[in-house]
């Protein structure tokens, strides 16, 4: 953050949003190389396998940043909103949640859910760059963990382009496989429509601003981290680190 930036006048809160969508039309993760392989249909099965299995631990984290979120929040009504991620993700006992349904995802694939959940297979750079978000929440103001979930602004247009590529491409991926992501595109927008709000409400100063576009940058990074780590270990130079996962005949 320059300093000039940091004591300038406050952006109008249309202002702060533009620059936000700008973050994203930057740096989301929708433009890693990676995704576009996996999208375009160009990996291995033992590739999409490497995908699913570290992007596990990335589904598993998201309640347990959201829960400590949630016993921070000072309001019933943000706890409530905080709450239904908790739900989304988790499940409620009866109805399954999106950690449940990604394990669906890596039965259809072929993998074992035991080894998926033990994370042994998982990539060094996915358990630190996971980390460092749930971290990031824990750590920082209210206002930059609400800012960090803003990604999902962008997420329903990868997940739409995901599912149609996928499904087109792979003869080993079906509707039923990738079940995860349906309630996603409604979650997402309900979730993004209430955290911009948030941050365009109490981010008042140009300083409380220029924290809530710097958690953006953050977020992106460390989704962008994500996907470098799968990149060199599976598709370029392909140099699994010793003990991550190896598809077969690798
Ligand atoms: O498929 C994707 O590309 C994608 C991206 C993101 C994201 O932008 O962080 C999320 C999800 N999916 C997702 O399924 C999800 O539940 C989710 C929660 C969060 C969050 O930060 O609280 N991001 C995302």
């Amino acid at each position: 953050m320059r300093q000039d930036d940091e004591e300038g006048a406050p952006l109008s809160p249309e202002e702060l949003e533009r620059r936000l969508r700008a973050i994203g039309a930057e740096r989301y993760h929708s433009l890693h190389p990676f995704h576009r392989l996996l999208h375009g249909g160009k990996l291995t099965k033992g590739q999409v396998q490497a995908w699913a299995l570290n992007r596990y631990y990335y589904q598993a984290s998201i309640p347990r940043k959201d829960a400590s979120l949630l016993a921070r929040l000072p309001t019933p009504e943000l706890r409530r909103e905080w709450r239904r991620r908790l739900v989304d993700h988790d499940g409620d006992g009866v109805t399954p949640g999106g950690v449940e349904r990604w394990l669906k995802l890596t039965d259809g694939l072929g993998l074992d859910r035991g080894y998926v959940t033990s994370l042994a297979g998982l990539l060094p750079a996915t358990r630190f760059a996971v980390d460092a978000y749930v971290a990031f929440v824990q750590e920082r103001s209210v206002l930059e963990a609400v800012a960090s979930s803003l990604t999902e602004l962008f997420s329903p247009a990868i997940i739409s382009e995901r599912v149609e590529g996928m499904l087109r491409s792979y003869d080993f991926v079906s509707p039923d496989t990738l079940a995860y992501f349906t309630p996603r595109l409604t979650q997402a927008p309900q979730d993004s429509a209430f955290a911009l709000a948030y941050v365009k409400r109490e981010a008042r100063t140009r300083a409380e601003q220029e924290l809530v576009l710097g958690a953006l940058r953050f977020k992106c990074d460390l989704l962008w981290a994500q996907l470098d780590a799968l990149h060199f270990a599976y598709v370029e130079p392909r140099l699994p680190p010793p003990g991550a996962f190896r598809p077969e005949g690798m």
